[in-house]
């Protein structure tokens, strides 16, 4: 093979691996994920067949899951083309993908406290790179590069303006890298530019967000300042009232780091449902009864219903809905049940391609009524592309 380009999807608890080769080719040639890393259990997967599994010591976190991945694959990591990274917040520094040099990364660390879950592992990535690759040109691709085009009136808070002169208080948003492979595929699928569609994105994964995209561009999604604002993720709260930090300081003895970390990482489906933040584990305990993961389901369909319907305020009209992300993609009672919560909107599903995930195209809903799509997400091929466009000029 040719030098191939390796990708690092670097997320919250997850490093999601591929391989591409040089040539322009959609097609990874092998992956492999790092899962419940810094939780019970991390493990590598190597897939492929068989697929390989690989535990990783307890208490193995983002650099730990890197080396274990890099030793497993060392034979198929000669002469890499290049290194494409996740980097999920670029501030208002970054606004398109870079190619790395130590100034832009000295810069990329000042930006860790606003996504103190993603950037110091996104780093911790790039760091190990450019030990173990001192050769190859690495890249970053950053989340909230698509959302550039949100206008004024939607990135700015209701706070002091001087907050965003002097501390860049505003809102970023993320998961764009995402959000720009589904308008693309779902440009193909539909055949028409992606410059006419009117697009409500739900990424629902482990962080989960939604987007309107305008005209082809985004004109608003859920996260904002950090990905700790929107919807109620898996182990993070979404929207709350900021004066509830202030009430927990003064009624419990948690101090402002523990009532961060609590929201970051013991909130959402997990603190909840008091079980955990894996939808599957979820569903399945609902099914028997556990009275936490109901509430935790029905706590996050509503609220990512009620932030489509916020989000629609910015559309002239709806072409579709589409859903993404681990949950998108595969849970379809969450679908089904997101779509019925959001009351004023005629949506009707047809069962059979909701339960099948879609038909060939992607679509869940019935004809004639609004169209609702599920597509598989790949932020990996999207940082493919970039990195061997930045690598070859
Ligand atoms: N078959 C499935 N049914 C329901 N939920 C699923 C299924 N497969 C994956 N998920 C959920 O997807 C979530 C992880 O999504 P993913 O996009 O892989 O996360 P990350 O944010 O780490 O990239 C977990 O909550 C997991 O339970
Ligand atoms: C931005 C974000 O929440 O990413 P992830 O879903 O990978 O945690
Ligand atoms: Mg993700």
């Amino acid at each position: 093979m040719k030098q191939p380009i390796l990708v690092i999807n670097c997320g919250s608890s997850s490093i999601k691996f591929a391989l591409f080769p040089e040539d322009h080719c959609p097609k990874t040639t092998f992956t492999g994920v790092a899962e419940r890393l810094g939780e019970d259990e991390p493990h590598l997967i190597l897939h492929g067949d068989p697929e390989i599994r690989i535990d990783l010591a307890p208490g193995s976190g983002h650099k730990e899951g890197m080396r274990a991945f890099i030793h497993a694959t060392q034979d198929k990591l000669h002469d890499l083309a290049g290194v494409g990274h996740r980097v999920v917040h670029g501030g208002e520094r970054f606004h398109d993908s870079i190619l790395l040099d130590a100034d832009n990364i000295a810069e990329l660390e000042t930006l860790s406290p606003l996504a103190p879950l993603h950037n110091p592992m996104n780093l911790t990535g790039i760091h190990l790179c450019k030990e173990l690759f001192p050769a190859a040109p690495q890249v970053a691709v950053f989340d909230t590069a698509f959302h550039q085009s949100i206008p004024e009136q939607t990135w700015l808070y209701g706070t002091p303006y001087d907050w965003y002169e002097k501390a860049g208080v505003r809102r970023y948003g993320f998961h764009g890298t995402s959000y720009r492979y589904i308008l693309e595929q779902a440009s193909q699928r539909l055949s028409k530019p992606a410059a006419s569609l009117n697009l409500l994105i739900s990424h629902l994964g482990n962080g989960c967000s939604v987007c309107a995209v305008r005209a082809g561009q985004s004109v608003d999604t859920s996260m904002g300042l950090t990905p700790l604002e929107g919807v109620v993720m898996g182990t993070r709260c979404g929207n709350i009232d900021p004066g509830l930090a202030q009430h927990m300081l003064h009624h419990s003895d948690l101090s402002m780091d523990d009532i961060m970390t609590a929201l970051n990482k013991h909130s959402g489906l997990k603190g909840l449902s008091g079980i955990g933040n894996d939808m599957r584990v979820l569903l399945e305990s609902e099914a028997e009864g556990h009275a936490g993961a109901k509430r935790a389901i029905n706590v996050f369909t509503f609220r990512i219903a009620r932030e489509l319907a916020a989000l629609s305020c910015s559309l002239p009209h709806l072409d579709a809905v589409i859903f993404t992300g681990g949950i998108g993609e595969h849970a379809s009672d969450i679908r089904q049940r997101i779509l019925a919560q959001w009351q004023s909107m005629p949506f009707l599903l047809d069962d059979q391609l909701n339960q099948q995930h879609g038909d060939q195209q992607g679509r869940i809903s019935q004809p004639d009524t609004p169209l609702v799509m599920v597509i598989p997400t790949s932020e990996e091929t999207m940082i493919a592309n970039d990195t061997r466009t930045l690598i070859s000029q």
